[in-house]
């Protein structure tokens, strides 16, 4: 393997940012054994630590001298916040206005703090004020660089702390701070109504702070909650949901009459049947992981040639690990520890993989120079396949997938030697996989032909590779690029469809190419472009509460719509007790696997269909109208139009008017044409599967509030997917106003109205529109 020099961040893309102080010797406030010495060139020379893990990992401790580097994922988020400006950066970032109606908690403070406040006659700002001339941007009573000392109310959305700078309450956000922390923090950036700040030193800790056991904690944005007691991650989940669907879904009058309701329950009942207790909010405790480490079944690692050793020094030298927070090429080596959130063997196989292509002179993708073809691997995992009763091994032994992203076609002759080295050495390894994708995709950021609309809707893409795989060109391409932080570099549990764009088919390396999992006893197979939840032992906890949310009536007569349906797997579950299932998802692979899945399964009545729910009523509704060309001055363009619509509504044929509907969107939510959909359907029951309940409120704001609104919040249930990241999925369940004109009537009406026209049922139900649309 070559070695090439080891480069200050100064010389590196990185190091255009501010530099250090030169000779720093600087000591973490947060982890006083943290010590690290700094060079003339500003480089980490020594490192002592007496805690577990990687020294020079947990040396990571931001100090004044160090972490000079630019906080790009700063940058992002911001970036994310001016897109959704009704929210901020999260849904959970209240403006200015609304931050400052709240009062600013008191905090306790050590007598050196009391003191310090009191010579520097501020209650927070510890640094002295901007001098004059400095530009105040945006009104704000802070500047960049200002020192804070701060105590953080909550968790704002992708885990960052939100504090209230007393006295007006002015949010400023700080990375990797918990509520409940004092901690002294620099202010990087000022928007119009909130700051950002870099965490300097924690004062006083979470009172449920636990050391966190991986040894890339920090640097690696996967896991801001890991030193938080498992516990208290729940409880500050909830919290989160709650006054997301609060603020966001203007949801606050349905939540108090949930817990006003559930308080009757309890008297009356344990639990009042709606999806476990609620922790006096409305919305119900989350449910916990059993086994919140080892848990994920896909992660994607990035071959790159800048290496990152935090805080800040870029070596070039090729590796394979997680992108940097913010960053589309600088890469955090993981290897030689693996990542906590994935199985044993998982980690072993990366390592491995790291050794033979880098052997092999394969070499990382190097933008902008266009060496090498590597770009990513994605390593899944799965439990096997369940085989009938009596065959020769009826156990199901577990399974892994590999999958290369590469940019250049030259790189799979090179690979084939490598997948079969790798699966005679893993005899768990079923298959290796490689796909061609675009140089500048999907990693660096802003290059994808991205629709702006679509963008705004807040997907992010995950690459086909990563099991979001191709999708069909109706659908557009809705994802910004990705970056590295949590999800981006986990990748995946988002659930986005990805797209694929850029990217070729995917090539059989080696064995076969997909996997199997079991999930509530039936069994998934998986390809590499379909999306499956990543965290296999909590899916089958989380499809047993859509179940019971469902409340599909006793005698399996219910018709059910699963949209965004995947491989099939909620759908499949929720068969044996309903008449009929319907999936509808856009990614064909993932439909190719949840026929499969049927028929694996036995289950014979369940019907998938590859069509974009984003415009399904649209579509639905162009069945049931006149062709527009004779009348529309364009007639080519209004042909095309209709001959699209006719392709679409001919592919929507089959989809039934519901008597319930399950909608796990990815994370953008549903369109405006999906919730008018809903809002037509005629269906009793929406179960609301989100994997991001800031557009989840936005949807339930659309669906519950209002005069005209459809349908009313009957339970919130999070569930915690992904423990130690902050991110959440919640099941909420809607159940419709006017329930008289459900099944018995509407349904029966639309029926027997679609056989009468020979329009698709839904159609029917959506021109009938049994309940006005709010859209
Ligand atoms: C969060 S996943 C849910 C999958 C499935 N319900 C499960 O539990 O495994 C979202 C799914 O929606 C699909 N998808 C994304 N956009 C879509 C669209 N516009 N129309 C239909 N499906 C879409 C993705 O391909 C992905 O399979």
């Amino acid at each position: 393997m070559q070695l090439f020099k080891s480069l200050p961040a100064s010389h590196s893309h990185v190091g255009s940012a501010p530099q250090p102080p030169v000779g720093g010797l600087s000591r973490s406030a947060a982890s006083p054994r943290r010590v690290t010495r700094r060079d003339a060139a500003g480089c980490a020379t020594t490192t002592q630590n007496s805690g577990p893990g990687h020294a020079f990992f947990h040396a990571w401790a931001p100090t004044r001298t160090q972490e000079r580097l630019p906080s790009a994922k700063a940058i992002r988020d911001t970036q994310k916040a001016s897109r959704n400006s009704r929210s901020g950066p999260d849904a959970d970032v209240a403006p200015q206005k609304r931050a400052s109606r709240t009062p600013p908690r008191r905090t306790k403070r050590t007598q050196q703090q009391q003191q310090q406040q009191r010579t520097s006659g501020s209650v927070s700002s510890l640094s002295p004020p901007p001098p004059q001339d400095a530009p105040s941007r945006l009104g704000a009573p802070v500047h960049v660089g200002q020192e804070l000392e701060l105590e953080c109310v909550r968790l704002a959305l992708e885990g960052k702390g939100v504090c209230l700078l007393p006295p007006t309450g002015f949010v400023v956000l700080v990375e990797r701070t918990l509520p409940g922390e004092l901690v002294r923090a620099e202010v990087v950036s000022v928007k119009r109504g909130y700051a950002e700040a870099r965490k300097l030193a924690s004062l006083s800790p979470h009172r449920n702070a636990v050391p966190p056991p991986c040894p890339y904690f920090g640097p690696c944005g996967g896991c801001t909650l890991q030193s938080l007691q498992y516990e208290a991650q729940l409880q500050e989940k909830r919290n989160q949901v709650e006054q997301t669907l609060r603020r966001v879904g203007r949801l606050g009058p349905s939540l108090d009459q949930l817990a006003a309701d559930s308080a009757t329950c309890r008297r009356d009942h344990d639990d009042g049947g709606e999806g476990g207790s609620r922790a006096g909010g409305g919305v119900a405790a989350t449910v916990g992981c059993q086994e919140p480490f080892a848990y994920r079944n896909k992660m994607m690692f990035h071959f790159s040639t800048k290496r990152w050793l935090p805080p800040d020094m870029i070596e070039e030298r090729p590796c394979l690990g997680l992108l940097r927070p913010g960053t589309a090429d600088v890469v955090l080596p993981v290897v030689q520890h693996g990542c906590k959130l994935q199985g044993s063997e998982a980690n072993a196989l990366l390592a491995r993989v790291e050794e033979l292509v880098l052997e092999r002179g394969l070499l990382p993708h190097n933008h902008p120079s266009g060496k090498g073809t590597l770009k990513h691997v994605v390593i899944r995992s799965g439990s096997g396949a369940l085989l009938p009763a009596g065959s020769a091994a009826p156990l199901a032994a577990p399974e892994l997938l590999i999958g290369f992203g590469v940019t250049h076609g030259s790189a799979l002759k090179q690979l084939k030697p490598v997948a079969e080295a790798l699966g005679r050495e893993f005899p768990h390894l079923v298959g290796v996989v490689a796909q061609a994708v675009a140089p500048s995709q999907p990693f660096s950021r802003g290059t994808a032909a991205v629709p702006p609309a679509r963008l705004q809707r807040g997907s992010r893409d995950r690459g086909a590779l990563q099991g979001d795989g191709p999708r069909k060109a109706a659908a557009g391409n809705p994802q910004p690029p990705p970056s590295a932080d949590s999800g981006d570099a986990l990748g995946g549990e988002d659930g986005d469809g990805g797209d694929g764009a850029g990217a070729g088919p995917v090539t059989l390396l080696y064995g076969t190419p997909y996997i199997h999992d079991i999930v509530g006893g039936l069994t998934f197979r998986i390809s590499p472009g379909s999306f499956f939840q990543t965290n296999s032992r909590q899916a089958e906890v989380l499809y047993d509460i859509v179940r019971r949310a469902a409340a599909l009536r006793p005698g399996a007569v219910d018709t059910v719509l699963d949209l965004y349906c995947g491989t099939g797997s909620i759908g499949l579950s929720l068969a044996a007790d309903c008449r009929r299932v319907v999936g509808v998802e856009v990614a064909d692979a993932a439909v190719e696997d949840a026929r499969s899945n049927a028929s694996l399964n036995g289950i014979e009545n369940a019907t998938f269909v590859c069509a974009d729910v984003d415009t399904i009523q649209r579509n639905l509704l162009a069945a049931t109208l006149e062709p527009q060309a004779a009348t529309t001055e364009n007639a080519s363009a209004a042909a095309a139009a209709a001959a699209e619509a006719a392709t679409a509504t001919a592919t929507l044929a089959v989809v039934p008017a519901p008597d319930v509907v399950i909608v796990d969107p990815a994370r953008g939510g549903l369109s405006l044409d999906a919730a008018a959909f809903l809002s037509r359907s005629g269906a009793r029951r929406v179960v609301y599967v989100s994997c991001n309940v800031a557009t989840q409120a936005r949807d339930l704001d659309r669906l519950c509030n209002g005069s005209g609104a459809p349908f009313r919040l009957v339970s919130v249930q999070p569930v915690d997917m992904f423990p130690h990241t902050d991110h959440v999925e919640v099941v909420a369940v809607l159940e419709r106003r006017e329930l008289q004109m459900t099944t018995a009537t509407a349904a029966a009406t639309t029926t027997a109205t679609a056989s009468a026209t020979g329009a698709p049922a839904a159609a029917v139900t959506a021109t009938s529109g049994a309940v006005g649309s709010v859209m």
